[in-house]
Order: C-alpha cells, then structure tokens, then sequence
C-alpha cells in the first residue's frame, strides 16, 4: 500500500496541512454516502501525498466527534462529521480515495490503526447480517461505532498532547537549566578574574618576574622558553606501596596492561635487588608479581619447607634467622644472621638450588613484599643468578689462593657467597674486628684499607724490629708530646700549630699516601729478613701440626670461638622438642640479646661514608688530637681483606673503604669447611704476605713523615723569612708586601713539595 500511495503520490509538498484536510472535509461534504458505495470493493488506493491530516485536525475530530457523541441515540448524526466520511470513499482531483485507507497511511500510532481496522470490518459484519434494516438504522448504527472510535481516538490523542507537552515542557525545563549553570560559571569565572588581577596588583613582582612575564608573552620567547623538564617525568619514590599500585597487583597478570606494568616497574626502581635484573626480567617480573602485606610479629619463610616463591621488600625489614646445634649443649640454638630492609630480597636459595629452605624469615616491622611466584623466577630470574655464578667461579678460579682447592668445593663457596658494588668513599667494613661472617675479595675497583691510629694509647711493645728501633730513638714519648697530647708522664699538654696543620695535611691526603708503601722504603734489607724467617718459622709449626682437622681448627679457633659461636651473648637457647618454640617466639626473646649484633648491622647496612666518619670525629674533638686516620694499603683485584686477620687474629681495627670496588663477600663458615690443609698453608703464607704494617711500623713511620715534614717546612721558612728580609729593605713600603705567617708556612710547604 505504501509502495502504491508513493508511486503515485506528488512529491511536492508545497500545500498547507490545513488546506488539504479542508478540501478533503469539503468535497466529502459535497459527495453524499450511501450503503451501496459503503459496500463497493475498494478501488486501487491512490493517496496524494500532499493530502494529509493538520496537526490542528484533531481538534477538529475532536468537535465532531463531541457533536455525534452529544446527538441523540437514532438521530441521523451532523452530515459534516467524521462519522460521514469513516468507511467512505472521497473525490479529488477526479480521483476517489478511500478514507480508511488514507487515514492508516498516515502516521497515526499504531493503536489507533488498529481501532479504525476494526471498526469497518465490525460495521461492515453488521450490515451483511442485517440487511434487511432501514437506511436510518445504518446511519444510527454507523454513528455510535463511530462515536465510540472517537472517544477511544480523542483519548489517544489527549494522552499524546499530554505527553507531547510534557516533553517540551521537560525539554525546555533543561535548556533553562543549562543556561542558568552557564550564567552562574560565567559569573564565578569573572568574579575569579577580578579577585586574581586585584591579588596579582597587590603584591609588587620583582624585576625577574616582569622581564619573565613580558618575556613569555610574545611568541617567539614561548617557543625559546619551553621548558622540557615540565614534562619529564619526575622519578618519585615511594616509602610504601601507593593504592593505585595495590590495584594493578591485585589484578590477574592477564588483566594487567602494559601501562600498568611499566607504572609497576617504575614504582619498583631504585629497590638494590631489582635494579640487578635487566630490564628484560624486571618487566617479566612486574607482569606477575604479587603483593603482600604483613605485619609484625608474623613468620614468612621457615627453614625446611619448600620454596614457593621469591620475595622483595618494598618497605620494612625482616629478620633472618638460622638454626644450629649448640657446640656444648647440643642443643638446637636460633641466631639472627642478617636483617634485610628495603631493597632487599630473600628467598632465592630455595627455588635457584631446588632445595628447601635454608633460613626462617620473621617480620620485624611490618613489611610490604612484592612476591615473584617460583615458575615466573625459574623461568626469567634463573639467569642472572646463573652469570652471576659464573662470573664468582671464574674469578676465584683465577685466585692464587684456591689454585689447591677441587672444582667442587669452589663450587660451594661461590653458593654462598655475595657480589656487593660499592660507591666511592662508602665504607664497607667499619671495624675489622667485629666482622665475623665475611672474608672480602675485590672483584674489580679500589679499596682502601684504613687505620685509625690513636696517639692517646700507647701501642703494645712487639719483639719487632720496628719497635725495638722506637724504643731506641724513644720515639713515643717524642711522639706524643710533638702531637700536643698529654704526657702521660709528665702530665704536661705541648702543642704546636705546625705539626696539627701537618697532621692536617695528611688527613686530606690520605688517599694519596700509602704508609704502607713509604713504611717498606724505610725497612732495610736485613728487616726483610726477619720478616721471612718469621714466616718460615709459622709455616714450619704449622707443618708439624697432624691432621687437617687440625689445623682447620688451629686456623679456625677464632672464628668457632666467636661469642655468637658458643651461644653466650646473642644466642637464644631453644629445646629441640619444643615445636612451639617458633622463631616468633625466638625472634621476641632474641630482641634484646640480638641488640647488638642489630645494630652492627644496621650500621653496616647504613654504609657510612668516610667523609661523614671524618667529620664526626672532627665535631667530637677526637680528630687530629688523638686519632688520624691513615690509609695503610690499597686493595686491587684479587687482593683479599680479613683472611690474615682469621689466620693469625692480631684484634686490629681496621676500616675498608670503597673507591667503586665490586666485593666479593665470602662466609667464613664455607671457606673453612672446604679447606683442606694444603689449601689453607697456601692462604697462610698468602696473608703473611700481604699483612699490612703493624702499629708499631705505622708510628714509626708517620713520626718519620711528620719529622720529615717539619723539617722541610722549617728550613723553607727560614729561606723565605730570609728573601721577605732582603726584599723589604729594598723596598719602600715593606708592610705592603710583608708575608703573613700563615702564607709563609704555605708557601715553604709549596716550595718543599717541588724540591723533595
Ligand atoms: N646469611 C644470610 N644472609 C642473608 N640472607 C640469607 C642468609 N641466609 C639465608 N638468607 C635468605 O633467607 C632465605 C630463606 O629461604 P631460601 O633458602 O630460599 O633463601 C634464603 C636467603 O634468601
């Protein structure tokens, strides 16, 4: 039908709704029905399309079906009304148009059509069953279907004009809404404005700030001044685990998107452990890893079970403790071998050597953990463990000192050691004596080893030449009272300002001068002598000693007798059947007796810097007047730190310092259970070799340097006090150009460097 109404239909639509719908009422008013016409098939619609019903015919509908519904029941209803035209069929144009149809091809809702279809079929079923009824009765009948067709249409359209004015109201109500919250933006922005341009007059700007604000204005400086650091991206570090990245790590690792991994990663840099894996394992790694809160007094690993994962500290620190048999009692004995803080890792040993765990990790404050499950490690982290395995076993290898030892026992070593690199001036021993786990190899760089010599303390007389030669020359009491420190004999405090600025000098150069070089000039050859024979004269006694055992104990005494060995101060004693025992437990207990070795820790994990340790002893006074700090040997690769001092423990306090060295931390425990007796005659002789000048050879040797100092500043004073003399006689004005005493001794120290 449509398809029929739009061939034939105009396409203009030049006429008015109104006019069309008054033409249509008028010729139907003109074209009289009748029942024959009612019951004649209906022709071929053909509806111009310009014919179609006004908005406003509604209204008109409306009036007549209120006048056919106002008409008495049996009366002929108003020939004009819509009653006349339902069902009928209409001229146009010379054309006859069905209404019915043309009111369906409008765009009535769908309701509507459906009531009009209904209604003609109904009237149409009455008029062949009553056939025989009058003329009038029909009309009667058509009247009141139609009036009720009305009213079911006036209703409809009522409901549709209700809703009609609803929508525009709604719709109106918006567009007053929106203009008024733009008016009131509007008013805010300007009131802003005002309040800004009246603050900005207020305060005066300062002569950079107009040059830069006229600057910024014109086009040219804007591109000049773009300032690229605006949009870098600044590296921020987090003390905690931000919420944002909670999220991302809550997620699924297939969820995750690579933004949120590159976050994570950034988040996670600058924490030790991660920075050692490439860039490769560290996104590997954030694209599952895990987090994990836990709060203090709570256990994370225990030492036998199997290895699950691999844990980072983001914040807080843990103890890791390990168990052992009492030598004595033979009973199972906790210790707190380390205590990691942020930055550190733990839990590789398990998952890299498919071993249990080897220690028990307790929460000491409450930590935030980043885990890598044991297959994402396995399968990314295995790697750089593995080089660096490699990279220890070739460099002990190549060490003169386990050239005797078997494949295997290096092998164990290298397990259990660690690679550290240090910054310049970081310290990496701050006292040799307390250092009770490791044996320190340098692996690449510089280190300095240290000696904090004490003038207050006289050293103990040794049978050693050096010695014997300062008894002689009296040296130490010489010594003392040259320094400006008190004569314990005497009680009386000397002090002269040339020799503190010498001591100066040598606090500054300290780097420079080797001792241990300058003590070596100064031993002659029948020194050296001694020297030797005293080293054969050990390697003899230790030939003599039967057994490996031993000797590894001989060698070991002072390792296996250490406090924390016997279980004395820091050990915390725990029955073997007590299961309940728990390293919570021990940790708790352990809190106070572990105190020490705590804080040995901790400062060593602090890693103060030499500078800082200088200054501190400056500001404590302690400086210059009893203590300088001499470097008495330097480190290079392969030297080793700490062996002479297990061998042949002589309790000197001595200080490693870092100039970018990578160290090789060795536990002494391994290394002395793999030794065997020849390897450890070799590190014997080796530590002899390379023991460092003792403290008697030290004072001696400083006192030398210092006198040496003295003398070339005094001798030079005098040649320049002598040339001020000559020069200011010549001269007219000799105030002028008179040296000023402290000018002099730094001149003559200038003059005596070049010519000595
Ligand atoms: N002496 C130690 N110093 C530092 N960490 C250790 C020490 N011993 C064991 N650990 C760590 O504690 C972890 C316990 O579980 P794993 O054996 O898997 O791996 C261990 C190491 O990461």
């Amino acid at each position: 039908m449509i398809q029929n109404r739009s061939q034939t239909a105009p396409r203009s639509r030049n006429h008015s709704r109104t006019q069309d719908i008054n033409t249509r009422l008028s010729s139907t008013r003109v074209h009289q029905p009748n029942i024959a016409n009612k019951l004649s098939p209906t022709p071929p619609l053909a509806v111009p399309r310009n014919i179609s019903i006004p908005k406003t015919s509604g209204k008109r509908n409306d009036r007549l079906y209120k006048r056919a519904k106002s008409a008495p029941p049996g009366s002929r209803p108003h020939s004009s009304s819509i009653l006349d035209i339902r069902g009928k069929y209409f001229e146009q144009n010379g054309k006859t148009f069905d209404m019915m149809s043309y009111l369906k091809s409008r765009s009535f809702p769908r309701r509507i059509h459906r009531l009009i279809n209904e209604t003609p079929n109904n009237a149409s079923e009455n008029k062949t069953e009553d056939n025989s009824s009058s003329p009038a009765d029909d009309d009667a009948e058509d009247a009141l279907s139609a009036s009720q067709i009305g009213l079911k249409n006036k209703q409809l359209l009522e409901r549709r004009r209700g809703l009609h004015r609803q929508r525009s109201m709604n719709r109106s109500g918006a567009r007053a809404k929106i203009m008024r919250t733009f008016h009131r933006v509007l008013l805010i922005c300007r009131v802003e404005l005002i309040m800004a341009k009246h603050s900005i007059d207020l305060v005066p700007a300062t002569k950079k700030q107009i040059s830069w604000s006229e600057k910024r204005h014109t086009r040219e400086a804007a591109e000049v001044l773009f300032s690229k650091s605006l949009y870098q991206k600044q590296p921020m570090i987090y003390s905690h685990v931000p919420k944002w990245a909670e999220v991302i790590l809550r997620k699924p690792p297939t969820e995750r998107t690579d933004r949120e991994i590159m976050q994570i990663h950034a988040m996670m840099q600058g924490l030790l452990a991660y920075d050692k894996f490439t860039r490769r394992i560290q996104i590997a790694m954030c694209r599952s890893m895990r987090f994990l809160r836990i709060k203090y007094p709570r256990v994370i690993l225990r030492k036998g079970h199997v290895g699950q994962a691999f844990y980072f500290i983001f914040s807080g620190s843990v103890f890791i403790n390990i168990e052992g048999l009492h030598v004595e009692t033979n009973e199972v004995v906790y210790k707190t071998v380390s205590i990691l803080q942020r930055g550190d890792a733990f839990g590789e040993v398990a998952l890299l050597r498919n071993i249990r765990r080897t220690a028990s990790v307790a929460v000491k404050e409450d930590v935030e953990l980043m885990v890598v499950d044991k297959y994402v490690f396995g399968k990314v982290c295995s790697e750089i463990y593995e080089r660096e395995m490699r990279e220890k076993l070739e460099f002990c290898r190549n060490l003169p000192l386990f050239k005797h030892w078997r494949e295997e026992a290096i092998k164990r070593i290298c397990q259990d050691s660690q690679i550290h690199e240090y910054k310049a001036n970081k310290i990496i021993v701050r006292n040799s004596k307390d250092e009770e786990d490791w044996i320190y190899f340098c692996m690449e760089g510089r280190c300095s080893v240290t000696k904090a010599l004490e003038f207050n303390v006289r050293p103990k007389h040794s049978s050693s030449f050096v010695s014997r030669r300062l008894e002689e020359e009296n040296c130490y009491r010489g010594w003392y009272l040259s320094l400006g420190v008190t004569d314990s004999e005497t009680g009386r405090t000397r002090s002269y300002s040339t020799e503190v600025e010498i001591m100066n000098e040598l606090q500054i150069s300290i780097e420079q001068i080797d001792l241990r070089k300058i003590a070596k000039t100064h031993i002659v050859d029948d020194d050296y002598e001694v020297m030797s024979r005293n080293i054969k004269e050990k390697e003899a006694k230790l030939k003599k000693m039967g057994g490996a055992e031993e000797v590894l104990f001989s060698f070991g005494k002072s390792y296996n007798h250490l406090p924390h060995c016997t279980g004395e101060a820091q050990y915390c004693l725990i029955k073997k059947d007590d299961k309940r025992c728990s390293l919570f437990e021990s940790n708790r207990s352990t809190r106070s007796a572990d105190i020490d070795i705590e804080k040995t820790c901790v400062k060593r994990r602090k890693s103060i810097e030499l500078t800082t340790l200088l200054n501190e002893e400056f500001t404590a006074g302690r400086l210059n007047t009893r203590t300088a700090y001499l470097n008495i040997a330097t480190m290079k690769k392969g030297d080793v730190f700490n062996l002479g001092e297990v061998l042949q423990p002589t309790g000197r306090q001595l200080i490693l310092v870092s100039h970018n060295a990578k160290i090789l931390q060795i536990k002494k425990q391994t290394f002395f259970k793999h030794a065997t007796r020849e390897s450890l005659l070799i590190a014997n002789v080796l530590a002899l070799e390379n023991n460092y000048p003792d403290d008697d050879t030290l004072y001696y040797t400083f006192r030398q340097q210092c006198l040496w100092e003295e003398v070339k500043t005094s001798v030079l004073q005098q040649t320049m006090d002598k040339i001020n003399v000559t020069q200011n006689e010549r001269d007219e004005e000799p105030s002028k150009k008179m040296f000023t005493a402290k000018q002099r001794a730094k001149s003559a120290r200038q003059v005596s460097r070049k010519f000595f």
